[in-house]
């Protein structure tokens, strides 16, 4: 059975002017146990549409989505308690403290106070969050922290499906290799399975399993970064193509031009 699976997943919008943007088209992809599938695209290319798609607060025009093989569609608070979804915009109680807000959050799941501090603890520790300063209150951490926090949250309530949307944008480059070398650490201790977002070639290359790269809401092509690499690595005389310039060969823009197209 799957972590996640999509089968041919689509979903419009209307915009103004009566225009029709179709975020998702045809979207098909699965998500093993334990692994960690990325999905590289501009901004508009529709990966947080997917995202919210899979954790049912954007319901799809057609298609199915099944996580640990239920019907997402059908028994959307069911699936909703096996994954735990991380976005910039993350929601916390800003006056209450780290701890406060993760015990609110195991407390959703289910999980008791008693059950959640020894927890909170140890996964405080593993990403090397000072213990004094999980009692602050969450609007004196600086975002990478409070990124952090989001993870450790998620983490809480594992074995999970995690969904990542965007987890290290607009983060300081020390606070994006914390937040990624976290990410690292999570797989390997908790063999959560993860659908990643992100417009980070690096990151991508670094942290997944297999990449697929997304743009106008379908996905090209999702497969391992060295075979994704190769496959486009005609242009590069022989050299294998960072993902920058497989993402170029793929829909023929740059990441940058792309993002620009999509706004
Ligand atoms: N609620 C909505 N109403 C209308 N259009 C929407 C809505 N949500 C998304 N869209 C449109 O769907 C397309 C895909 O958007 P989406 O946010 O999924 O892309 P994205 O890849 O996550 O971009 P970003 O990196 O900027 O968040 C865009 O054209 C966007 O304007």
């Amino acid at each position: 059975m799957k972590a996640l699976e999509l089968k041919n997943v689509d979903k419009s919008f209307k915009k103004r002017r009566g225009e029709v943007v179709r975020a998702l088209d045809g979207i098909s992809l699965s998500v093993g146990k334990g692994e960690v599938v990325g999905i590289l695209g501009p901004n508009g290319s529709g990966k947080s549409t997917l995202v919210r798609v899979v954790s049912t607060l954007v319901f799809p025009d057609s298609g199915e989505v099944e996580v640990f093989g239920v019907d997402a569609l059908r028994h959307s608070k069911k699936v909703q308690r096996s994954m735990n979804r991380v976005s910039v915009e993350a929601s916390f109680f800003k006056k209450l403290s780290a701890m406060e807000n993760l015990i609110y959050g195991a407390k959703l799941y289910g999980v008791t106070t008693g059950e959640a501090r020894p927890r909170i603890k140890e996964i405080l520790n593993n990403i090397g969050f000072a213990q004094k300063r999980a009692t602050e209150p969450m609007e004196h951490l600086s975002r990478g922290m409070q990124q952090k926090i989001a993870l450790a949250r998620a983490l809480l309530t594992s074995p999970v499906l995690m969904l990542l949307d965007e987890p290290t944008t607009g983060l300081d480059p020390r606070s994006k290799k914390d937040v990624q070398g976290f990410i690292s650490r999570i797989r390997e201790a908790h063999d959560s399975s993860i659908l990643l977002c992100t417009h980070d070639m690096g990151e991508a290359e670094e942290l997944c399993d297999r990449v697929g790269i997304m743009m106008d809401g379908k996905i090209l092509a999702l497969e391992e970064p060295e075979k994704l690499k190769a496959r486009y690595a005609s242009g590069t005389n022989g050299r294998v193509p960072t993902l920058e310039e497989t993402f170029m060969a793929a829909t023929g823009y740059s990441v940058e031009e792309a993002s620009a197209e999509g706004e």
